[in-house]
Parts: C-alpha cells; sequence; structure tokens
C-alpha cells in the first residue's frame, strides 16, 4: 500500500526532521531531484540537455526556492535558465543568489488587479519587461512550476495564471502543480497541468484526487529524508503488490464451497442486463460458487450455466454473501428483496437500488445485524440521497458517510474513494474514463459480493474490487470506447495481469 500524507503531516514531519538536518540542505535534496527529473524531461523532450531552455516560475515562498536552486544545479549542465519571478520582493533570497551566481537570467514580473502580466521591473541584466516573461515562457522547452506548493490557497493569482496559460512547453512541477488545491486536488481556475510532478517524502492527496491527479501526470516521490518522519498516513493506494496478495485463489485444499458462495440479487424479468452482468462478475471473480435469485433466473441460466438460479431470495440457499441492488426497482419487491438480504446477517455489498431504496425507508436500516459487514457502493447521486451533495471534499464526505452509517462507503468515479467506518480510507484513481459506461457499476457490484463472500475484510473487498475494475476497463478497453460487457469479459485477463505483476 501506498500513503498519502496531507500538506499539514508534511509540515509537522519537516519540523522534526529539521531538528537533524538543516533546512537548507532540504533545499538542495529537493532541488536537486527536480534538476535531475528536469533533465531527463529534457532528454526526452528536446534530445538534449545542454543549450536546451528551461524557465522557472517562481514564486513567493521555498517552493520557488525549489525551482530557484534547480535552476542553479541546470545551469552547470549548459542549461539556458530564465527565472520568472512572479513575487519579486519574496522571492527566496539564497537560491536567487544561487542561480544569479550560476548565470541564470532574471525576470520580475509584478501582477495588477486587472489581471494579466501587468508590469515588470529590472532584476537583472536583459531584457525585462512582461512581454519578455511572457515571450520566454512561451518558447521554453521545458518550464519548472515553482510558483506554489504545500501553501496553496485558492485559485492562482492574475499574474500567474496569465503566464501559466502561455506554457505550451512540457512541465515539470515543484512538489505539485500550482492552481490545484493540495488537499482536495480540486481545480476552479487556471492550473499547470505537468507532464511530471516531482514531490517529496511522499504523496499528497492532490496528486491522487480529481482533477489534481490528471494535472500532477507522472508523480516521483523523491525521499529527502522526510519519508520517516511521516506517520500514518491520511489516505492510501492499493498498489498491485497488494492486489496479488489479496485476490482469492483457490489451494489444494478448496472445493466450490470453501471459497465462498455469493448470492446475486438484482435485475428483473424487463431488465435482465444487470443480473447478468452481477452474476458475470462473480463468475469471473472468484473460483467459488455463485448463485442468484430473482425474476432473471432464466435468463441467467442461459448466459451463465455454472449459476445456481433461483426465482427468489427465499430460495437461494446457503451463501456467504450477497451482491444486492441492480436492477431490482424502487418499489416493493425491490424493498423485500433488500429486507431479506440485511435480516439474512451475512456480509453484503449494497448498490444501485438497494440504495436509494435505503434512502427512502429509514426502517430498513434496522434489519441490519450491526455487527455484519456492509459495503455501500453509490456513484454521486445515489449519494447525494442517502447523505447529502457530495461537495468538494470528498474525501471528507465519504469518511463521514462511512462512519455515521458503520459500513465502508465506496463513491464511485474517475477517483473511486473508500472509507472505512474507523476512519481509513483507500482511493483508486483510474489512468482513464472507461469504465465511465452503463453496467459497469453492475460488474463492480458483483466483484466486491464475491471478494467478500470469499472473506475479504469489507475494505479490503472493496479497494481491490476498484483498482481490479479500472484495469480491466483499461485492458478491454485498450484506447477505443468500450461497453459493461467488454469490461466484464477482461476481468480474468485484469486478474492474471496483476498475479503476472512482479511490482
Ligand atoms: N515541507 C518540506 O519538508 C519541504 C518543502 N519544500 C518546499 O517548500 C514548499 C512549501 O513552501 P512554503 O510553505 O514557503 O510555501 P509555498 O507553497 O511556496 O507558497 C508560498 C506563497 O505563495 C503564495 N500563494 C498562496 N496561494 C497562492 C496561489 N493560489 N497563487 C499564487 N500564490 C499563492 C502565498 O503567499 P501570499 O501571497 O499569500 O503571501 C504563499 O505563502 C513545498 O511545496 C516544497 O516545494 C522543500 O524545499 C523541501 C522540504
Ligand atoms: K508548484
Amino acid at each position: 500500500m501506498r500513503g498519502v500524507w496531507t500538506a499539514d503531516q508534511v509540515r509537522a514531519a519537516e519540523e522534526r526532521l529539521i531538528e537533524q538536518v538543516p533546512e537548507s540542505t532540504l533545499m538542495y535534496r529537493a532541488a536537486f531531484g527536480v534538476a535531475v527529473a528536469a533533465s531527463d524531461l529534457l532528454r526526452e523532450h528536446v534530445g538534449r540537455v545542454s543549450g536546451a531552455r528551461v524557465v522557472l516560475l517562481v514564486g513567493a515562498g521555498s517552493n520557488g526556492g525549489d525551482a530557484l536552486w534547480a535552476g542553479a544545479f541546470l545551469r552547470r549542465r549548459g542549461v539556458r535558465v530564465d527565472a520568472v519571478l512572479l513575487a519579486p520582493d519574496r522571492a527566496h533570497p539564497a537560491g536567487l543568489a544561487a542561480l544569479r551566481a550560476a548565470g541564470g537570467r532574471v525576470l520580475a514580473v509584478t501582477g495588477s488587479r486587472s489581471g494579466g502580466v501587468a508590469s515588470a521591473e529590472s532584476h537583472s541584466a536583459g531584457s525585462d519587461s512582461a512581454e519578455a516573461a511572457a515571450e520566454v515562457t512561451a518558447r521554453a522547452d521545458l518550464v519548472v512550476d515553482g510558483i506554489v506548493g504545500l501553501s496553496a490557497r485558492g485559485p492562482l493569482r492574475p499574474a500567474a495564471a496569465a503566464l501559466v496559460e502561455l506554457v505550451t512547453a512540457p512541465v515539470l512541477a515543484v512538489d505539485l502543480p500550482s492552481g490545484v488545491d493540495p488537499a482536495t486536488g480540486e481545480v476552479t481556475g487556471p492550473a499547470v497541468s505537468a507532464t511530471r510532478t516531482v514531490t517529496f517524502g511522499g504523496l499528497k492527496p492532490c496528486h491522487v484526487l480529481g482533477a489534481g491527479a490528471i494535472h500532477s501526470g507522472r508523480v516521483d516521490v523523491l525521499d529527502i529524508g522526510l519519508t520517516e518522519e511521516l506517520g500514518t498516513p491520511e489516505l492510501s493506494l492499493l498498489d498491485p503488490a497488494d492486489l496479488r496478495r489479496n485476490w482469492p485463489v483457490p489451494g489444494p485444499q478448496d472445493d466450490k464451497y470453501s471459497q465462498g458462495v455469493v448470492g446475486v440479487a438484482a435485475g428483473s424479468a424487463v431488465y435482465p442486463g444487470a443480473a447478468i452482468l452481477v452474476t458475470g462478475a462473480a463468475v469471473h471473480a472468484t473460483s467459488g460458487m455463485v448463485r442468484y435469485a430473482g425474476p432473471a433466473a432464466d435468463v441467467v441460466r442461459d448466459h451463465w450455466p455454472e449459476v445456481v438460479a433461483t426465482g427468489t431470495v427465499a430460495d437461494a440457499g446457503r451463501v456467504q454473501a450477497w451482491s444486492v441492488g441492480p436492477g431490482i426497482g424502487t418499489g416493493e419487491s425491490g424493498r423485500e428483496v433488500l429486507r431479506h438480504v440485511l435480516r439474512s446477517g451475512l456480509p453484503a455489498c449494497v448498490d444501485a437500488d438497494a440504495i436509494t431504496l435505503l434512502s427512502q425507508d429509514e426502517t430498513l436500516w434496522d434489519l441490519r445485524d450491526p455487527g455484519v459487514p456492509l459495503v455501500l457502493s453509490p456513484h454521486a447521486g445515489e449519494f447525494a440521497r442517502l447523505f447529502g451533495p457530495v461537495g468538494a471534499d470528498r474525501v471528507a464526505s465519504v469518511r463521514r458517510a462511512a462512519a455515521h452509517f458503520d459500513a465502508v462507503v465506496l463513491l464511485k468515479g474517475n477517483t473511486t474513494v473508500i472509507a472505512a467506518p474507523d476512519g481509513r480510507v483507500l482511493v483508486n484513481q483510474a489512468r482513464a474514463s472507461w469504465a465511465a459506461t452503463a453496467g459497469s457499476g453492475d460488474v463492480l457490484s458483483g466483484l466486491i459480493g464475491a471478494l467478500l463472500a470469499s472473506g475479504l475484510d469489507p475494505w479490503a473487498a472493496a479497494g481491490n474490487a476498484a483498482l481490479l475494475h479500472a484495469s480491466a476497463a483499461d485492458l478491454a478497453a485498450r484506447g477505443a470506447p468500450i461497453g459493461a460487457s467488454a469490461l466484464l469479459a477482461a476481468v480474468p485477463a485484469a486478474i492474471r495481469r496483476f498475479r503476472r505483476a512482479e511490482d
């Protein structure tokens, strides 16, 4: 599992670390890492380092200091470096001196109230004007974004925003892409779109949440000595090794029952699609047995002959967990199905119509055995029905909902957020949105149900299912839009890929 830490956690770690290591040493380490990444990007995109043109966008704080020092290191490699100072009076003094001493050019820009790059003042030899700053930025081979880092608040200031919009070159973001909210990944105005981000100590929420994850590009974590000091992460990401370790596969002693039997209560005679997709996902996810219970039994049997299908949940037979909700409807028959599942005292993944039913009828909650694992897997609309609008801070909302319902809550989206009632949060950032297709959620429900039946902890079940689901969507799509059936068909290949992966 990879950790994600908040700005406050990083600052606290830094305070502990600078009792042992001078602050300036941390900045050299950070800046050196930025310079190495910049050289890599130049080689990749321009084909050379020496003679290439790098522009540093430099804000008021240490983020700008990192960029200035990185510029000084790059000068030693023969790079032509222009630093554009967006807060000339407050640019990091030692970084600025180092860049100047190394032969870097400095342009000082101040913003106007009306916005844009409005005026410039001379800070060193060379052409110094707002136009000059705009021109060098537009002509750069690589831009290093040191506008703002962990202390970012609100949208970019006008002068920075105007310059950012001129950038066409690849961008290397220092710590995080400027214009992105460090805590939520939210982007509300112009923001840097980084090709790569070099961050220090550990990932921050903006690297893995929402638009911020896209704006960050590839994120390299550089251990400048901070990692040991960071403590318990605020969020976690599953990595391929976790999935390889967690995904249940049959052992020599297993039979069809010992691996967990999952019950699927989904779909209807009129709308059998949900039944086919949820059941199919459960069939592909694990080697145990799948029982389907509902009005689409005949169609399910035709589609998945290995499934034991019955007409009602009451006749389903013994299962270890339920996947309930997609396509059951929000009328009395759906409510009766959900009642049965909640009364059963078995772990369940509750999705789609079952979530709407729970939001309409609070008495349904009383049927639940509080000691039994429950996974709620809403999309944003269902979440709003159940708990109110998600808002910009998805993690905080989902965490509150999980505590409130005493259930694992998985909020679907390009960034899927999975919170446990005790406050642990997993996020899964899909690299692309191929899974945003009708019926895709049904597949996820089936995967979660199967993992619950196999005995996985509900938080891990939801997290592993989300990661596998996103990976199956990528595999199936290979660059072209897909439907949920193709995603479902790619589930075995995705499991195989994780099981083969070395890390
Ligand atoms: N932690 C560590 O261990 C290490 C940290 N290091 C580095 O330090 C960085 C944090 O530095 P930091 O705290 O000096 O602040 P930073 O992010 O540069 O912001 C500076 C100022 O920008 C302004 N500003 C705010 N919002 C803005 C906006 N939207 N648009 C434009 N401007 C905005 C605001 O000033 P204001 O104008 O509000 O007075 C704010 O005070 C960190 O990200 C990493 O790169 C490394 O050196 C190594 C070790
Ligand atoms: K930055």
